[in-house]
C-alpha cells in the first residue's frame, strides 16, 4: 500500500519509518525538505510539495504542529486541496480543534475526497514501537481501508463517529493531562522542600491508586531537570488553550485546566516550549514562600 507523509517532526517521523518498516511504500514531504532524507534512506520517496504527495497517493497521512499548519498545507498554494478528489483519502492525525477539523472536512469531500480525523494518544515511544491509540472520526470508508496503516501505527483504534468528535476527545484527554502534571510537578516541589525524598515519593506514588506512566516515566529525568523532548511544552500548551476553548463552547467551568494553561504560558514566555512539557516543572520551583 502507498502511503503519503506530511510533516516529519518527532511524531511523524516516527511514524513514517514505522510505517516504511513494516512494508508500506511511504512518499514523505517536510515544510523543512532536509528532514525528509533520512526517511529516504530507509525506502522513503520524496515529494516536492503537498500536493504532490497527494497526486502521487491514495491516502495521505497528516501529522503538523496546531492548526495553522494543518491549514496551511491543504489550503496554500501547492497544498492537498488541489490534487485531491474522487479515489483520494486524507487522514489529519495531528491535535487540532473541531472547528479546524471540520472545515479541512468539508474543504475535501467538496471536491469529491475522504476525509478522517485521527488525533493520537501517545508520545514520542509508542509512536516509534507502533503503540499509539488512534481517535479516528469522519468517513467511516476510509477509517475501515486506513486500518492495516493503523494496525502498524498503534495498539487500539476507536471510531468516535463525525468529525470533531475524534478532535475533542483528544483535547479532553490533553487536558486532563496537562493539568495532572502540574499536580505532579507541585507534589514534587512540596515533598523536596518539606523535607522528604522527592525519590520516596516516586515509589510511593507508584504502587498506589495513581501509578501510571506519565509519573514513572517522567518523574526521575524532572528531578535531574531534564527534558529531552517527546511531547514540547509549546504544544502541550496549544492543547490547554484550545480544551479552554471547548470548555467556553460549552460553559464548562475548567479552573484546574485554567490555571495548568497560565503555568504552560509562563513556562513557554521563559523560552522553554521546546522543551518536554515536564519542563513546566521549572515554573513550580520558582515559586517561593
Ligand atoms: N510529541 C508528542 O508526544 C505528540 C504530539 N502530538 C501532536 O502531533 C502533532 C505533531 O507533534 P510533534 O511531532 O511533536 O511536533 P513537532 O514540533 O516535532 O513537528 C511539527 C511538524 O509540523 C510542521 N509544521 C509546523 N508549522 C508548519 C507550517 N506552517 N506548515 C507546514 N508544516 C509545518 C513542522 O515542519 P518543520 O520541520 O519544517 O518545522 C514539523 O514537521 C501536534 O499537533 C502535536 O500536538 C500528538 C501526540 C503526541
Ligand atoms: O499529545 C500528546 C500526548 C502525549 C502522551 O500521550 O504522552
Amino acid at each position: 500500500m502507498e502511503v503519503g507523509f506530511l510533516g516529519l517532526g518527532i511524531m511523524g517521523k516516527a511514524m513514517s519509518m514505522n510505517l516504511l518498516k513494516n512494508g508500506f511504500k511511504v512518499t514523505v514531504w517536510n515544510r523543512t525538505l532536509s528532514k525528509c532524507n533520512e526517511l529516504v534512506e530507509f525506502g522513503a520517496s520524496i515529494g516536492e510539495t503537498p500536493a504532490q504527495v497527494v497526486k502521487k497517493c491514495k491516502l495521505t497521512i497528516a501529522m503538523l504542529s496546531d492548526p495553522a499548519a494543518a491549514l496551511s498545507v491543504v489550503f496554500d498554494k501547492d497544498g492537498v486541496l488541489e490534487q485531491t478528489g474522487s479515489g483520494k483519502g486524507y487522514i489529519d492525525m495531528s491535535t487540532v480543534d473541531p472547528e479546524t477539523s471540520s472545515k479541512i472536512c468539508q474543504a475535501i469531500t467538496s471536491k469529491g475526497g475522504a476525509f478522517l480525523e485521527a488525533p493520537v494518544s501517545g508520545s514520542k515511544q509508542p509512536a516509534e514501537t507502533g503503540q499509539l491509540v488512534i481517535l479516528a472520526a469522519g468517513d467511516k470508508g476510509l477509517y475501515e481501508e486506513s486500518i492495516p496503516a493503523f494496525d502498524v501505527l498503534g495498539k487500539k483504534s476507536f471510531f468516535l463517529g463525525q468529525v470533531g468528535n475524534g478532535a475533542k476527545m483528544k483535547l479532553v484527554i490533553n487536558m486532563i493531562m496537562g493539568s495532572v502534571m502540574n499536580a505532579f510537578s507541585e507534589g514534587l516541589v512540596l515533598s523536596e522542600r518539606s523535607g522528604l525524598n522527592p525519590h520516596d515519593l516516586l515509589d510511593v506514588l507508584d504502587l498506589g491508586a495513581i501509578a501510571n506512566p506519565m509519573f514513572k516515566g517522567k518523574g526521575p529525568a524532572m528531578l535531574k531537570s531534564n527534558y529531552s523532548p517527546a511531547f514540547p511544552l509549546k504544544h502541550q500548551q496549544k492543547d490547554m488553550r484550545l480544551a479552554l476553548a471547548l470548555g467556553d463552547e460549552n460553559a464548562v467551568s475548567m479552573p484546574v485546566a485554567a490555571a495548568a494553561n497560565e503555568s504552560f504560558k509562563k513556562a513557554r514566555s521563559m523560552g522553554l516550549g521546546d522543551l518536554d512539557f515536564s519542563a513546566v516543572h521549572e515554573i513550580l520551583k520558582m515559586t517561593k514562600d
